[in-house]
């Protein structure tokens, strides 16, 4: 398979801080990556690593290039966002689209006026004359016309309403992601992007506790809810979490589901945002779930 991104043995410090912890993956072309963490987990940190901002320990290789010794090259092939709701509010749109000629070597001029055709934007606007709904239409005309082939986008929907945010997810998706492209997302929205993730990976407290296809995870995770007569037994089989939902106890469990758990009780597919909870327990002990 076709690796944009290789990482190993990452770790970054700030000082005596460990924010990073050794952590590998990669990222093959084609994927949608959902980055969840609870604040301070060490996503921010890990995207300006991959982008040779900060420095790091250990091995990270995108599109082949050395983020730290071949920035520059790198950079022609990758677009990083860091918050894609601010923009400078004098900046009048069509102003901003030669700016962007400017900062990117893949962004193509043309690309991004047709897409603003396709909108009720004017050229001569100030961004500060648009609504918000018009600014996230703007940002993903300029985002779909970099002909980047990995996109790291670090909490792109924050500040936007929810129409807004779907809005942005809808054109990301249709416009820019391909089978040779690929996405990095890191967002706190865990809802809203469930449906569109290939894959997800975790941090908590700087180490990587889950790396999975979307697909997979229905293998890996199952939930319970189940009543009072079985709560010994689901205590005792040593769930990865537990909670209460809608009046009902519920535990997920990792791999070492009990054999008979459908008739402990009525078994459901685990939701991301739940199992982002299990997993960003404080609790560093967690025996069943592995990367
Ligand atoms: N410049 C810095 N100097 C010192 N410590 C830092 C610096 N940047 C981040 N950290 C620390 O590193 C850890 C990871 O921070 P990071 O911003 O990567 O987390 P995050 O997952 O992006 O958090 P959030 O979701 O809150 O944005 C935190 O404990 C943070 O305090």
């Amino acid at each position: 398979m076709n690796d944009l991104v290789k990482v190993s043995d990452l770790s970054i410090r700030y000082g005596n801080k460990t924010a990073v912890k050794q952590i590998s993956f990669t990222l093959p072309a084609g994927q949608i990556v959902g980055l969840l963490g609870s604040n301070g987990a060490g996503k921010t940190s890990l995207m300006q690593a991959m982008m040779g901002l900060i420095p790091y320990q250990g091995q990270i290789e995108i599109l082949g290039f050395n983020p730290q010794t071949q920035r520059e090259a790198m950079l022609e092939h990758v677009c990083y966002i860091p918050d894609v709701a601010i923009l400078p509010p004098w900046i009048v749109v069509a102003d901003l689209l030669q700016l962007m000629c400017g900062l990117h070597p893949k962004f193509k001029l043309e690309l991004a006026q047709q897409k603003l055709a396709q909108t009720i934007i004017p050229l001569n606007a100030k961004v500060k004359q648009l609504s918000r709904g018009m600014i996230v239409q703007l940002h993903l005309a300029i985002i779909s016309a970099i002909d980047a082939q990995l996109m790291i986008l670090d909490e792109p929907t924050l500040g936007l309403d929810i129409p807004a945010r779907k809005a942005f997810y809808d054109m990301l998706i249709n416009d820019w992601c391909s089978d040779t492209r690929t996405v990095l997302i890191a967002t706190h929205q865990v809802d809203e992007i469930e449906n569109l993730l290939s894959n997800v990976m975790m941090i908590n407290h700087g180490q990587l506790v889950l790396n999975e296809s979307i697909s997979h995870l229905d293998e890996r995770f199952i939930g319970v809810r189940y009543g009072l007569d079985a709560a010994a037994q689901i205590e005792a089989a040593a769930p990865l979490h537990r909670f209460r939902q809608m009046g009902g106890e519920c535990a997920i469990f990792a791999g070492n589901a009990p054999s008979n758990i459908d008739q402990l009780g009525q078994t459901f597919r685990v939701e991301l945002a739940d199992l982002f909870v299990a997993l960003a327990q404080p609790s560093m002990e967690k025996p069943h779930a592995t990367v």
